[in-house]
């Protein structure tokens, strides 16, 4: 880990229509770090995610990734992994990684093929490379999807609900993945709301109504509520009722 930041958003407002969905919201993520954003449904995690990938424009606030201002420059840079994976359902795992290496700019023919049999064992979908997408498993989709947000080997990359649906054996496979990425210097950026995925990230953010109502490593927001034998979901709530006067 380094004290650099990945990514440092300012006073980031948005809103759609007349909905305030981010709400002057500043925080800075260190590189390195496997960071989660952990709030319940309709917080504005997705939507913050578009936003420091570029995908949304703010209304308000400031935006650096890498300390440069986010532009298209960075795109080559950041792997996004959507909640919904956008894998073309004809073609085989193979040929989506492909396809994203493509986007993602990878010209050099040799490089591209030896990078996408690479991530292909990774993410352990070998014996399935031939396979159409329509004809895998809702967990090996999710595998795929993660291999097409990384073949690049971005060193910022966005993970929204990752592990959405996954039994624990293949949850506790992607978190795997994700500390092997941290260790070689890889930021990832995570949205969830669920405990257990809070729990193996290095640093949280609490999420609520748009706003972060806390954040810091999990030992440490725990803690915070003077329990200890408090879990993560009571230090949310812990920090709901503090930021609404009734800690
Ligand atoms: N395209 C859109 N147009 C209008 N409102 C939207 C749009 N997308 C999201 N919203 C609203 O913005 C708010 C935040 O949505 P967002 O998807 O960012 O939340 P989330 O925390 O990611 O939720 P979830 O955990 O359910 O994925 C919600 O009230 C949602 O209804």
């Amino acid at each position: 880990m380094t004290d650099k930041n990945a990514v440092a958003v300012s006073r980031l407002t948005f809103n759609y229509g007349h909905l305030r969905v981010i709400d002057n919201l500043s925080i800075d993520i260190p590189c390195g770090q496997s960071f989660g954003f952990l709030g319940p449904n309709g917080s504005g995690k997705t939507t913050l995610i578009r936003l420091m990938i570029g995908l949304l424009k703010p209304n308000n606030g400031r935006i650096e990734v890498f300390n440069q201002p986010l532009s298209r420059h960075h795109s080559s840079f950041i792997g996004y992994m959507p909640q919904l994976t956008s894998l073309y359902q004809e073609l085989s795992v193979r040929q989506n990684i492909e396809f994203f290496a493509h986007i993602y700019g990878m010209a050099d023919r040799l490089a591209r093929k030896n990078r996408v049999d690479e991530v292909i064992n990774l993410v352990e979908l070998w014996p399935k490379r031939d396979t159409s997408v329509h004809q895998l498993s809702g967990g090996m989709r999710q595998r795929l999807s993660l291999a097409c947000a990384i073949v690049h080997d971005p060193s910022l990359i966005f993970l929204d609900e990752p592990t959405v649906g996954l039994d624990p054996d293949l949850r506790a496979h992607f978190w795997e993945y994700f500390k092997n990425l941290t260790a070689l210097g890889r930021t990832l950026i995570i949205s969830s709301h669920t405990m257990d995925d809070a729990a193996h990230c290095d640093c949280l953010a609490f999420l609520r109504e748009g706003k972060i109502i806390a954040s810091g490593p999990p030992s440490i927001l725990v803690a915070a509520t003077g329990n200890d034998r408090a879990t993560l979901e009571d230090a949310f709530l812990y920090y709901i009722r503090k930021g609404t006067g009734h800690a």
